[in-house]
């Protein structure tokens, strides 16, 4: 029964770098892990080579030789459909083309069960006891266009025809870091964390990448917990109208101090759309708590820690964690979500 993660977010959140980091921390902790490359246009991947190729380049003063590494995943849907050949064949741009392919990927479904099967019985897949045989572990590197999974149905149909083959498999879903120090795009991001789980229905980790860049453009107005445990979004109310229309106690057409009547049309008009504002605010907040679904987990690619983090709450949410003796200890892992946040909050929040 193998295992892994999906991983999903929006273009350049982090999914490939991801995927390798990921990789090489799980082959360091003693898994057999594969990369699958779901993505038909990720043509520069960063794992590990398999194939190289020695060649001679001349310079203006001597030949000096060049080695091309060739990266590629243990599977590259690539293999089976590219991106730029169906925009060039179909006349598609990048955005229809990628539709197309992914509808294509899930209608040849069958091409990709049996170079999963294959891959599983290529020898290194063992087991850490002898009598729990372990599966090569799988991260599917997913292309971040948010209309694949959040309305179509291709991602959707791929991941319940990987169920069907005993895939045991969690959604990793990234979101850029900085996001968090713009109430509204903060609420944007949770809203398509919350889409994508009610979507794809399979169990999902949500993940706030790079946090190093965190911010990079400004500040947090609340603590890190305050994002990563998703709280109470009301608090940002003020912040998205202020935001949006400028702090309401500077300005003259402060609708708590004047009589409306008296007020010129225009600003009658604003206030009127300021009001439309909140309750929209108001409502899409009432959505996300009623749902109580998303939190997520901080993550630095290059920061061990923040790596175990992510794999541990993986490894909860897929379960893992129920057959992996070397990294059993995770069980009686005692350290509380709290203060891991709040050694994020030290390490990467000025
Ligand atoms: N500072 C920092 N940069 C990161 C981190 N993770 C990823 N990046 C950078 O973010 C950029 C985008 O990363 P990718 O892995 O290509 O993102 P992606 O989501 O696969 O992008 P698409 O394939 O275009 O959807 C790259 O320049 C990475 O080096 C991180 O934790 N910290």
């Amino acid at each position: 029964m193998p295992f892994g993660q999906v991983v999903l977010g929006p273009p350049g959140s982090g999914k490939t770098t991801y995927c390798n980091g990921m990789q090489q921390f799980l082959e360091a902790a003693g898994r057999d892990v594969a990369v699958v490359n779901m993505d038909p246009a990720n043509e520069q991947l960063p794992y590990p080579f398999h194939a190289f190729y020695v060649c001679f380049q001349p310079s203006p003063f001597e030949l000096t030789l060049t080695i091309i590494l060739t990266y590629v995943a243990e599977v590259d849907i690539m293999e089976l459909i590219c991106l730029e050949t169906v925009m060039d064949e179909l006349n598609l741009g990048p955005n229809g083309g990628l539709v197309y392919c992914m509808n294509y990927i899930d209608e040849h479904f069958d091409w990709l069960a049996e170079r999963l099967g294959r891959l599983q019985g290529t020898p290194g897949a063992r087991a850490y006891d002898a009598d729990i045989p372990v599966d090569k572990y799988i991260l599917f590197d997913f292309p971040g266009q948010v209309e694949l999974y959040t309305h179509e149905a291709s991602v959707h149909n791929i991941l319940h025809k990987l169920q069907k083959l005993q895939h045991r498999i969690s959604v990793v879903h990234l979101v850029d870091a900085h996001h968090c120090t713009d109430s509204s795009k903060f609420i944007s991001v949770v809203l398509v964390s919350l889409a994508s789980m009610v979507r794809l229905e399979l169990p999902h980790v949500n993940v706030l990448s790079k946090m190093d860049l965190i911010q990079q453009y400004g500040n947090l107005a609340f603590n890190l917990e305050f994002y990563t445990d998703v709280l109470d979004l009301r608090y940002l109310l003020d912040r998205l109208e202020a935001q949006e229309f400028g702090d309401l106690h500077e300005e003259d057409d402060d609708p708590y101090t004047q009589d409306p009547e008296e007020l010129p049309h225009a600003v009658r008009c604003k206030q009127k759309l300021r009001e439309k504002f909140r309750k929209m605010n108001e409502v899409l907040i009432e959505v996300i708590e009623d749902f109580s679904l998303v939190s997520f987990v901080p993550l630095q690619i290059e920061d061990v820690d923040s790596l175990k983090h992510v794999m541990v709450t993986v490894d909860k949410s897929n379960g893992y964690v129920f057959i992996d003796k070397p990294a059993g200890g995770i069980l009686k892992d005692s350290e509380l979500q709290s203060e891991r946040i709040a050694d994020f909050e030290e390490k990467y929040v000025r």
